[in-house]
């Protein structure tokens, strides 16, 4: 979703003073927040005044919404009262400090942690408590950070795998991933433990796409990859998003993430802290200050 088409949240400001102000003429992506808060004062605006929200849920319809979440592992608690949605089509990111829960954010929504209390949405009907298999059919697809590929099939295998609650192999969809990612087609009969890290990345993202989710989770697809790749799996996860696929998306990249996404959260010790578009996190002092390393 381009940041035009963004909704907005239900509140981009602590103050509320929520400005009307067109996005940049040249809808680059820049630092400066698209839309600058006004002061009290009427002084011009400056990155010192953006003040990041902390209404965590979307004034409009949501496809992804949960709500007062809490939830862990065995009688271990690591989320509590977690709130987030992720619109049609769009675009969202979390980020915050190691262990603040974000994975388990990504693992819960996918029905792999223990739910405690809350409630998980998608598409309107609660699925907390689902299991993944039942959770994949609802139109969610998930990609895991760690152990996302099977290494000792091949890469048309792995693609296979990811339709496997079909009958019959989607060999269309097949298509489609291999048009999305070309390399893929050529080392289709490769194993994918013998692949490089960008093209395992790339496997698994294609098999999480091959039921053509509505919602694509990712948990830290930078993560492992050799720094100029990275670039182009952003770009990547641009296009998926661009031809109408929501994504959320976890990534220790926080800064990059925030540029690329409609709207980002700040989690923090299981909880939410921030809650804005991405620009407007970029812009706020604390934010930058307290967790994207100045
Ligand atoms: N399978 C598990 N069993 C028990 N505790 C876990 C498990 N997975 C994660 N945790 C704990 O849950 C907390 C949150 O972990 P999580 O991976 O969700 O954080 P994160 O924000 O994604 O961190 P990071 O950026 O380091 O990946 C941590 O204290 C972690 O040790």
């Amino acid at each position: 979703m381009s940041a035009d088409d963004a909704p907005e949240p239900a509140g981009t400001t602590e103050s509320g003073s929520e400005s009307d102000a067109p996005a940049t003429e040249s809808g680059s992506e820049s630092d400066a927040p698209a839309t600058e808060p006004v002061s009290e004062s009427g002084d011009s605006p400056t990155d010192a005044e953006v003040s990041a929200g902390t209404d965590h849920a979307l004034g409009g319809d949501a496809i992804l919404r949960i709500r007062d979440l809490d939830a862990g592992y065995g009688d271990l608690q690591i989320l509590s009262d977690v709130v987030l949605d992720v619109a049609d089509e769009e675009y969202v990111t979390i980020v915050g400090p190691n262990g603040a829960g974000k994975s388990t954010v990504m693992k819960t929504v996918f029905g792999l942690t223990t739910h405690m209390g809350g409630t998980v949405e998608f598409e309107g009907e609660p699925i907390h408590g689902l299991a993944p298999e039942q959770i994949i059919r609802e139109g969610i697809g998930f990609v895991p950070q760690n152990d996302n590929v099977f290494p000792g099939l091949s890469v048309r295998e792995n693609l296979e795998m990811g339709a496997y609650i079909l009958d019959e192999v989607p060999e269309a969809q097949i298509e489609t991933i291999y048009d999305r990612f070309p390399i893929l087609r050529e080392r289709s009969e490769q194993k994918a433990g013998t692949l490089s890290g960008g093209q395992r990345q790339m496997v698994a993202m294609g098999r999480a796409l091959m039921l053509d989710p509505d919602l694509l989770l990712l948990d830290e697809p930078s993560a492992g990859l050799a720094p100029d790749l990275v670039d182009d799996m952003f770009d990547r996860i641009d296009r998926i998003n661009d031809s109408g696929t929501a994504v959320l998306m976890v990534e220790q990249n926080a800064k990059e993430a925030l540029r690329r996404c409609d709207r980002g959260y700040v989690l923090v010790n299981g909880g939410n802290r921030y809650t804005d578009r991405g620009d407007v996190l970029l812009a706020d002092e604390d934010v930058r200050r307290d967790f994207l390393g100045g």
